[in-house]
């Protein structure tokens, strides 16, 4: 049998209590899209890699944004992890996690944040010394209820849930003791994307970013 090292803990989740997760169609808006979450005290980003754009969209970040800690996110393969790494990315998430992909995560020296929901799915990260991970789709999967009952059998997993959480619900996650950070795009609205309005992306930033962590 090979034993595999633990993966260090994500340093990811401790920069701030919420991960912004962004979905951009055209690469003309990284730089002011992530100018604005840093000024409103998110430095931790996710670009997801569901568009075309997105390598682009990374690469700009990290050239011109040297605040930002810009990762990829939607992981789902080998030559997704290495498009990531060559556009630039510092942290990798996924949305699940086969024994390929934790292979390829693991060889990219990256910290990151494989998905899972279920009881199993977390032991079997955990069996491969992965602690920290993405709870993904946090509402639909059973929300910060759920989450938290998974805590008392699989207290060394932390998580940083995403799917469906809002500016409303972030708090209820915050507060459980397996949480260490949420993920979510609503500080990133729709209409603000299209209008451009950064102003109002740095506001809904601001607010994410003093959401309390307990303790
Ligand atoms: O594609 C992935 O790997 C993802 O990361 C999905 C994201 O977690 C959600 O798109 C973000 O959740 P919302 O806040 O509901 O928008």
């Amino acid at each position: 049998m090979t034993t595999t090292p633990p993966a260090a803990p994500s340093p990811v989740l401790d920069l701030a209590p919420v991960l912004p997760v962004v979905v951009l169609e055209d690469a003309v808006d990284a730089v002011p899209v992530a100018r604005a979450l840093v000024e409103g005290g998110l430095p931790a980003i996710e670009v997801t890699l569901r568009t075309r754009a997105a390598p682009e969209v990374i690469a700009r970040i990290a050239a011109e944004v040297p605040e930002a800690v810009v990762g990829a996110g939607t992981v789902l393969s080998p030559a997704h992890v290495r498009a990531a790494v060559d556009a630039g990315a510092r942290f990798l998430v996924s949305p699940g996690c086969t024994d390929l992909l934790l292979r390829s995560l693991r060889e990219s020296a990256l910290p990151f944040l494989p998905g899972a929901s279920t009881a199993s799915e977390v032991l079997a990260l955990l069996e491969q010394g992965v602690t920290d991970m993405k709870f993904f789709p946090a509402e639909a999967a059973g929300g910060a209820p759920y989450l938290r009952a998974l805590s008392s059998p699989l207290p060394r997993a932390r998580f940083c849930p995403t799917g469906g959480i809002s500016a409303s619900t972030a708090a209820d996650y915050l507060a459980l003791p397996n949480v260490a950070c949420v993920g979510g795009s609503w500080m990133l609205p729709d209409d603000a994307l299209a209008a451009r309005d950064w102003s109002r992306v740095t506001r809904l930033a601001r607010e994410a970013a003093t959401l309390h962590i307990p303790g």
